[in-house]
């Protein structure tokens, strides 16, 4: 047969389908059509041997997205991209790469332990309402997931499979999802997105002890079972201490975004009493780091109360006295007890994957019960720049691994206190003329100075020790 003469064949048959169809529909009562349509399905199901399941977009009265459409959505990304004829693309969520999905009618096929499957997404298009005004083009297409398969592995797709699809498919969402920093104030949480570039590979750091922090968290991210068989909640804290430019913050963003987590920054001079910081460690989401920075600056903690906090504590009373209405004191009630009952009671309920870290400058002035092990797992120190660290700073910044000068700053690293942060102040490229030997010899520069700096403050100081000694003990 001539392919023009099966074409005209084809295009009649569907013809008078069409016609028979058009004729059904308006001779046939409503409830006789449904009653045919059922019973063919009937029939169909007894001799198709293959089962289907369909997972709408939206889901519940109040049609909200439903969290087994997106797990499948994430699930199927990687196999559409290279299954699928037709992809719908878009950017992703951290606005740099191309996330493909199979377009609609397309189908994928899958395999799960030998069974074959099939995954096909479509859309159902409902007429629009005609009382609303505004119309947003994509309001009436619903869109769906149809999995199918035979009928013999239904336990096994119903059991193991579709936990494996909704694993996975969250895990997927996880990896590529936008991460947040969280800030409050009072009571309330508010978000930007969180794009700190700082990783455990430019933090510049002892690399046994970096490899045993990294180790460390890996570890705990991974012990969900763990924790849930000893019943105790999913969390552990970690104690950064050190000196102003050492790198605490550097290393709590590079932490999270080694173990992908979202970051809330706790300001706790904002919080006014206990019943505030309950609400906002509740609020917090799982997967998450609690960063509490300076925490010796956040009075009530130290648990020894400062002449400034117990004047200001005198005002309250005094303003109290005077009929100010109680809600208008600012008076800090954040104890430490606290604090550590939330965080040991509260989450062991409400589930977890949580960090909290810790940052002061001055670790001596805590209170033992806020540091002793236990309640905070890990103590890291973070001191001034060793020569290692210098090594990856030079390396970060300058992209050089050796150099003739590297001998006498790693002597005058040896003999002198300075933070990483002013290292880095020396290395950062001013312009693309200016050669790597400049910069080193401006922090030699610096190095020499600070030296020279506290050799003196050692001279002064054992002067004042001097004078002091013979003040106090020349007339005996
Ligand atoms: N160990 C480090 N490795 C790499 N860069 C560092 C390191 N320490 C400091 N820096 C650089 O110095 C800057 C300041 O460091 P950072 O804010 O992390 O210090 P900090 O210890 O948190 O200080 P503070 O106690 O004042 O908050 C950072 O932007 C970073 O570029």
């Amino acid at each position: 047969m001539k392919p023009g003469d099966m074409f005209a064949r084809i295009g009649s048959i569907v013809a008078s389908v069409m016609f028979l169809w058009a004729m059904f529909k308006q001779f046939f009562p409503y409830q006789l059509r449904n009653q045919i349509e059922k019973h063919s399905q009937r029939l169909v199901s007894l001799v198709y041997p293959y089962i289907q399941i369909t997972f709408h977009e939206f889901a519940g009265e109040r049609l909200m997205r439903s969290e087994a459409y997106s797990a499948i959505e994430n699930y199927l990304s990687s196999k559409a991209a290279t299954q699928a004829k037709r992809l719908k693309a878009d950017i992703g969520k951290n606005n740099q790469s191309l996330v493909l999905s199979m377009d609609d009618h397309e189908e994928v096929a899958d395999e799960f332990n030998g069974v074959k499957l099939w995954w096909a997404c479509g859309k159902h298009i409902s007429k629009p309402q005609s009382n609303v005004s505004f119309h947003h083009p994509m309001s009436d297409e619903k869109r769906y997931y149809k999995l199918t398969f035979h009928k013999r592995n239904r336990d096994m797709m119903l059991g193991t499979y579709l936990d494996y699809v909704m694993k996975e498919g969250k895990a997927i969402r996880v990896k590529n999802r936008q991460r947040r920093l969280y800030t409050n104030s009072g009571s309330y949480w508010s978000h930007v997105v969180f794009e700190h570039p700082a990783t455990f590979q430019t933090l510049a750091l002892d690399p046994e002890e970096k490899g045993m922090i990294i180790e460390d968290l890996i570890t705990f991210s991974k012990a969900g079972q763990f924790y849930a068989r000893i019943g105790r909640a999913w969390k552990r804290g970690y104690l950064l201490y050190g000196p102003p430019g050492t790198g605490k913050s550097t290393m709590i963003a590079a932490m999270a975004n080694l173990l992908g987590y979202d970051l809330y920054d706790l300001e706790l001079t904002a919080v006014k009493d206990n019943t505030e910081l309950r609400k906002l460690l509740i609020e917090t989401s799982s997967k998450s780091i609690i960063v509490i920075e300076d925490i010796d600056c956040s009075l009530d903690l130290t648990g020894q109360r400062s002449k400034k906090k117990e004047e200001e504590q005198k005002q309250d009373q005094r303003q109290k006295q005077q009929g100010v209405q109680e809600r208008e004191v600012r008076s800090n009630q954040v104890t430490l007890s606290g604090l550590l009952n939330f965080i040991d009671g509260l989450w062991s309920a409400c589930g977890g994957e949580r960090l909290i870290v810790f940052t002061t400058n001055y670790v001596e002035k805590l209170d033992p019960a806020l540091v002793r092990k236990g309640r905070m797992d890990k103590h890291i120190e973070l001191s001034y720049c060793g020569y290692e660290a210098f090594k990856l700073l030079a390396k970060n910044y300058l992209n050089i691994e050796s150099h003739h000068l590297f001998g006498s700053i790693c002597e005058l690293l040896k003999e002198t206190k300075i933070t990483p942060a002013e290292v880095s102040e020396h290395l950062m490229p001013k312009n693309a003329s200016v050669k790597a030997e400049f910069h080193l010899r401006s922090l030699i520069q610096a190095l020499e100075l600070a030296r020279e700096e506290s050799r003196l403050k050692a001279e002064e100081d054992a002067t004042k020790q001097d004078s002091h000694y013979t003040q106090n003990y020349s007339s005996d």
